[in-house]
């Protein structure tokens, strides 16, 4: 690293000093906290992500965002140049960089990095960095400290796309990536054109009978509500009117948006009796999350969640059904054999798992997390992939989607099969590849109950949850808990699976599990049963081993 880098760095730096006992950790989706804390990781954000770009020769991306949390706090997570999350290998490097002292263990942080990773800071190879934030007040002023990390590496240039949700930043980055055009309109226009591609291949008997085309959304008073309401200028066939934009007073997750719906399963504020009955969508903060709901009685605050899990199973469903029309009389050894995988953590619904067995669907789990989703999802040529509380995709693979435009070409027109096809790609288009996008998966939700002639509550009732229940515990140190088999075993504390196995016995299809969360610094306790009450006790018990083992 020559002189000029250096004194840049030591200068740049020694403006965003770390403030006094802070730590700083990547966790499961990059940095949070309050953002009054949060300048010096945000600017170290900014080296991190142009190095990034230098080491891979290609665009990455920055979001400053905090998601589902309060208003006062904000993030800053990394988009690989892939789109998806920051490599998990350079994670260690991120938490270091984060907490480094002061500017000279910074500097000498970065120089013996770049030495390991080969990667060289002399201007002439470009580096280039994607900003997004969201609506939050601190964003602009964290913003600016981007910028300042991303310039103090020579020859890198922060590009500012603006207010953004995190899918459309995440988007840009893998588009611009492939040689695509990569603007907020493109992306616009490429959920649009889909959809409406895959409106006009709704069945005759289907429009018809016209499904209710009216959907209400909860926009959490965040960045989605104003950008949906942009993008759904573009669509046909469907009338989306959105709640909770920001635009009315109202405060950012505080009782509205798609983490209070699924958590407290209550209306949102904005919601309630002139909606009983209604289609109804929840997004959360930066709009990478959606999940649906249903106001079923004007005397109650309950709602009827239609979650992730069950988001994911009309996914699964239609895809499976539209493969089926797609090789129907084609001998096996013709086809292309797609290999479709379906994707979730322990936190899933019994029900739903069972539900996609069912349906004779390969279902494999993974930690919680995206980005081990993500990663397993990957690995097949259609793996669709959702957490509970509703942030999945479906991805395709390079090859199959090249087959499949082959096989649409050699297709009779007009003919089932290659509706079917067409289907298939246009599902390809419209749903981010990059990460789970509210968007992507709210018109292709939209697009298939109309397809299937489908109501909400039909939809709603393809299988019913079992009662579940969600605890967190406060303990000393919550790494003494070390989990195995995707999260399902606790293997540390010793002897603490086989106190939470012969608690579970006790209930008709109980299911418990518990592990630390990567976000706060709780234990989390699931348990799952037959009734609410048992689910409740279930975790109540488990509760109580966390704080005997751990207390
Ligand atoms: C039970 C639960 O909902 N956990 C969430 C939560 O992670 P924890 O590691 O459980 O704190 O935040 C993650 C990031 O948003 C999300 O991916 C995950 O699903
Ligand atoms: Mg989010």
């Amino acid at each position: 690293m020559d002189e000029d880098q250096k004194s840049i760095l030591r200068r740049a730096s020694s403006r965003f000093p770390i403030p006094p006992g802070a730590k700083f950790s990547y966790g499961t989706a990059g940095f949070r906290a309050d953002a009054l804390v949060l300048e010096s990781t945000v600017y170290r954000a900014g080296i991190l992500a142009a190095l990034r770009s230098l080491k891979t020769r290609s665009v990455t991306g920055l979001m400053i965002t905090a998601s589902h949390n309060k208003i006062s706090d904000n993030g800053v997570k990394i988009a690989d140049p892939s789109g998806g999350m920051l490599t998990q290998a350079w994670e260690p490097f991120a938490d270091a960089l984060a907490n480094a002292a002061d500017s000279d263990s910074l500097l000498q942080l970065i120089i013996e990095f770049a030495k390991k990773e080969s990667i060289v800071t002399d201007g002439n190879c470009r580096a280039e960095v994607l900003l997004g934030r969201d609506t939050r007040p601190s964003g602009e002023s964290l913003l600016e400290a981007a910028k300042q990390g991303i310039n103090s590496i020579v020859g890198s240039a922060a590009i500012d796309m603006g207010i953004l949700t995190t899918p459309q930043l995440h988007w840009m980055v893998r588009a611009r990536n492939k040689g695509m055009k990569a603007s907020e309109r493109d992306y616009s226009e490429q959920l649009s054109s889909s959809f409406r591609c895959l409106m006009t291949l709704v069945p005759g008997e289907c429009k018809v009978k016209g499904t209710d085309n009216k959907l209400v959304v909860d926009g959490a008073n965040g960045v989605g509500g104003g950008k949906l309401e942009c993008l759904m200028n573009m669509l046909d066939g469907l009338v989306i009117e959105v709640r909770n934009d920001g635009k009315g007073g109202g405060i950012l997750n505080e009782g509205v948006g798609a983490d209070y719906v699924q958590k407290e399963k209550v209306v949102p504020q904005e919601f309630g009796s002139n909606d009983v009955g209604m289609r109804c969508a929840s997004l959360d903060g930066d709009a990478d999350r959606l999940v649906y709901f249903i106001v079923p009685s004007a005397s109650s605050d309950n709602i009827v969640l239609v979650d992730g899990d069950k988001i994911l199973s009309l996914f699964a469903l239609f895809i499976k059904e539209q493969l089926g029309i797609l090789y129907k009389g084609v001998h096996e050894n013709n086809a292309y054999q797609a290999r479709l995988g379906v994707v979730q953590t322990a936190y899933a619904n019994g029900a739903s798992t069972d539900y996609l067995k069912g349906l004779g669907l390969e279902v494999v789990l993974t930690p919680t997390g995206v980005k081990f989703l993500h990663e397993k999802a990957a690995e097949y040529d259609i793996g669709i992939y959702f957490e509970a509380n509703g942030h999945g995709t479906i991805l395709f693979s390079d090859s199959f989607l090249c087959w499949l435009e082959k096989r649409h070409n050699e297709l009779p027109e007009g003919s089932e099969q290659q509706k079917a096809a067409v289907r298939l790609l246009a599902v390809s288009k419209l749903v981010n590849q990059a990460v789970g996008d509210a968007f992507s998966g709210l018109l292709l939700v939209e697009a298939i109950l109309q397809n299937l002639n489908w109501s909400i509550n039909h939809w709603s009732e393809l299988y019913w949850d079992l009662p579940s229940r969600q605890l967190k515990v406060k303990v000393m140190d919550r790494t003494a808990v070390v989990t195995a088999n995707a999260e399902t075993v606790a293997v540390k504390p010793p002897g603490i699976q086989e106190a939470i196995n012969a608690e579970t016995v006790k209930y008709p299809r109980g299911r418990s599990f518990i592990r630390p969360s990567g976000t706060e610094d709780v234990i989390r306790v699931y348990a799952e049963a037959s009734t609410q009450e048992g689910a409740d006790t279930l975790a109540q018990s488990v509760a109580k081993l966390v704080e005997q083992f751990l207390g």
